[in-house]
């Protein structure tokens, strides 16, 4: 299991072209900002927008948010050159697109000599042929900064001609995977996003589809669907009251050797106290996390 050190149960992005997106996401209540120069820039925007980007992590003022950069795939005429800037501005992350392969993984985390040592690489998991490498890919993440996969569920959904609908029948597996894999190498698995804006009970629908399927969170497209997300990827307070009983009834000792137990009519073994203490510590770090000095504002 990954260590718990921030939450990452909403991550927003925003065009980097969009000044006042990326003044808006220093006051919202989201886990991480994502920074976009792909696929919601426009190619005549790309220049003005990485240096908008730069300026802005630059700039700093994210409070606890985890701060990330999505740069254009590698193998588009603005990929190396967007590796370059970010490396000056240092965010906590870069996120590439349509990685498919080990190789590929290898040489971002190559581009990547010039960044401080603590800037990790994120890959979108949005190809078909990603899909079928994913074990491969999982297995370089102890050589290099991967440290998370990201959904491109309409990338996906582009490349198999699947359909984005309620329940989402024909990408679950696909999700599966990626999470079994992500999981493999402790890696942060976040959910694809949700396009309609408005339609909120389907968005939390999805979000806890999305949580039930193992991922750490959710890719947001719209500062509405912040605070949703993160309710969703929290740990209920039913949760963490069962996980408390749970690491009492180990901690006691007339069950110092014991196995398994009966806690509140379930049986709990060792490999459970394992999880709940894992979801305590989550609970702990989420509880800690905003500084009060940080505005909280969940929607638009
Ligand atoms: C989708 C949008 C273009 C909608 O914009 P708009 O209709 O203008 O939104 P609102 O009028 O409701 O905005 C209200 C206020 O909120 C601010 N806002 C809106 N969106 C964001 C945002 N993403 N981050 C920060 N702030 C935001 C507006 O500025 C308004 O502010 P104010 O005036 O002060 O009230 C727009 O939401 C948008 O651009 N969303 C993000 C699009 C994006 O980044 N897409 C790329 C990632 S998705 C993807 O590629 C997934 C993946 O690769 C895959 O394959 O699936
Ligand atoms: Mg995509």
């Amino acid at each position: 299991m990954s260590e718990v050190t921030r939450p990452l149960r909403s991550l927003l992005y925003m065009p980097a072209s969009n000044a006042k997106a990326i003044a808006k996401s220093r006051t919202l209540d989201c886990d991480a900002v994502i920074f976009d120069l792909e696929d919601a820039v426009a190619p005549n925007e790309k220049d003005a927008a990485r240096v908008r980007a730069v300026e802005a992590v630059q700039a700093g003022d994210f409070g606890n948010r985890t701060v990330v950069v999505r740069v254009n795939g590698l193998s588009t005429p603005w990929g190396e050159a967007d590796f370059r800037a970010v490396a000056e501005c240092a965010p906590d992350a870069i996120l590439v697109p349509k990685v498919s392969s080990a190789a590929e993984v290898r040489a971002c985390h190559e581009l990547m000599s010039a960044f401080p040592a603590n800037t990790q690489l994120w890959i979108m998991i949005e190809t078909a042929r990603s899909i079928f490498n994913l074990a491969e890919i999982a297995d370089v993440a102890s050589e290099t900064r991967l440290a998370a996969f990201v959904l491109g569920t309409n990338d996906l959904c582009k490349e198999t001609n699947a359909r984005l609908v309620p329940g989402r029948a024909a990408v679950m597996p696909l999700i599966a995977l990626a999470v079994t894999a992500g999981k493999m190498a402790n890696l942060a698995v976040i959910d694809g996003v949700y396009n309609s804006i408005e339609d909120t009970a389907g968005f939390e629908a999805e979000c806890h589809q999305g949580l039930e399927y193992g991922c750490d969170g959710k890719t947001l497209i719209h500062p509405g669907q912040i605070a949703i997300a993160n309710r969703a990827f929290s740990p209920t307070e039913a949760e963490v009251t069962f996980a408390k009983a749970v690491i009492e009834a180990f901690s006691l000792p007339e069950n110092a050797d014991a196995g398994a137990l009966r806690v509140d009519g379930k049986m709990v073994e060792l490999l459970h106290l394992e999880q709940c203490k894992r979801l305590c510590a989550i609970d702990d770090v989420i509880r800690a996390d905003r500084s009060p000095a940080v505005p909280a504002e969940s929607a638009a």
